[in-house]
């Protein structure tokens, strides 16, 4: 499918709030969730923007704050995990999590003595991963069991096709709604927001930025997006970042180079 989106312009200076998914975004996917790793100079353009943005930049991701916390070690960013259902509103400041209500422990309990040691399931509190990129061929079956799920589950749920996965997660986990609960708040108040995120949680992000004459981009959309600007991947993301926010010093430099 040819989707027709202009590519992602250079942005003018200005009050710019800037919101990042982490996985497929800034980070390349691999086999499992712990294999991952962040760089070096992932970090320094991070802890770059972070200033040049006056702190009005956090991550907004599937991943819990911890698992965000342990990837980008030392570095503490503002987050909103799981989906929003954490938030750490300041760099140093407390983690607001929501509970875990005991049917999702043992629902993962279940799903993985049914599904065995093709499919891993990763437990994230309220919210449930399960990952079928070792075994694409269980990803039909894994969506199905935790569809059935849904009616003795104790709150509102929904299951979310993630990246070679499927989640199932809590009504009010959207990005969306993390995201204007940091646009409520200094340093990020009175800005305007940038989201780039690549995947179907992404989407409902996209469209509150949208609302707010923001700017959205998707990496690498694989089928149709609110997004209003596409970039093709991870380094061309990375490479967007860094122009737009990075350090003006090492662009000239780069600039230079080409
Ligand atoms: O919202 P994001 O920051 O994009 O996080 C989404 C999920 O990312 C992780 O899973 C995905 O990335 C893994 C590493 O590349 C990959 O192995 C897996 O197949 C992907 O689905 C993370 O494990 C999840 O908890 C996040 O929700
Ligand atoms: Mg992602």
């Amino acid at each position: 499918m040819r989707i027709e989106r202009p590519m992602t312009p250079n942005l003018p200076e200005g009050k710019w709030a800037l919101f990042l998914d982490i996985d497929g975004t800034l980070l390349e996917h691999a086999a499992h969730p712990d294999s991952v790793s962040v760089s070096n100079e992932l970090r320094q353009l991070m802890q770059t923007m972070e200033r040049r943005l006056d702190g009005a930049v956090a991550f907004v991701t599937g991943r819990s704050v911890s698992a965000v916390d342990r990837l980008f070690d030392p570095l503490k960013m503002r987050v909103a995990g799981l989906y929003g259902l954490e938030h750490r509103l300041t760099s140093d400041g407390p983690v607001e999590a929501a509970d875990e209500p005991a049917d999702i422990a043992a629902l993962a309990d279940e799903v993985e003595a049914e599904l065995g040691k093709g499919v891993y399931v990763e437990r994230k509190g309220p919210v449930l991963a399960l990952h079928t990129r070792a075994a694409p061929h269980l990803l039909a079956r894994a969506t199905v069991l935790v569809e059935k799920a849904l009616d003795r589950l104790p709150r509102g749920y929904r299951v979310i096709p993630g990246n070679a996965g499927v989640e199932l997660m809590p009504l009010e986990a959207a990005k969306g709604a993390a995201i204007r609960r940091f646009m409520e708040i200094p340093p990020f108040v009175g800005r305007r927001p940038v989201f780039l995120g690549d995947d179907t949680s992404d989407e409902n992000g996209f469209e509150t930025v949208n609302g707010e004459d923001g700017i959205s981009i998707r990496i690498k959309p694989r089928g149709p997006t609110a997004a209003r600007h596409v970039i093709a991947d991870v380094t061309d993301a990375i490479a967007w970042l860094q122009a737009n926010f990075g350090d003006p010093a090492r662009q000239a430099g780069r600039d230079a180079a080409e």
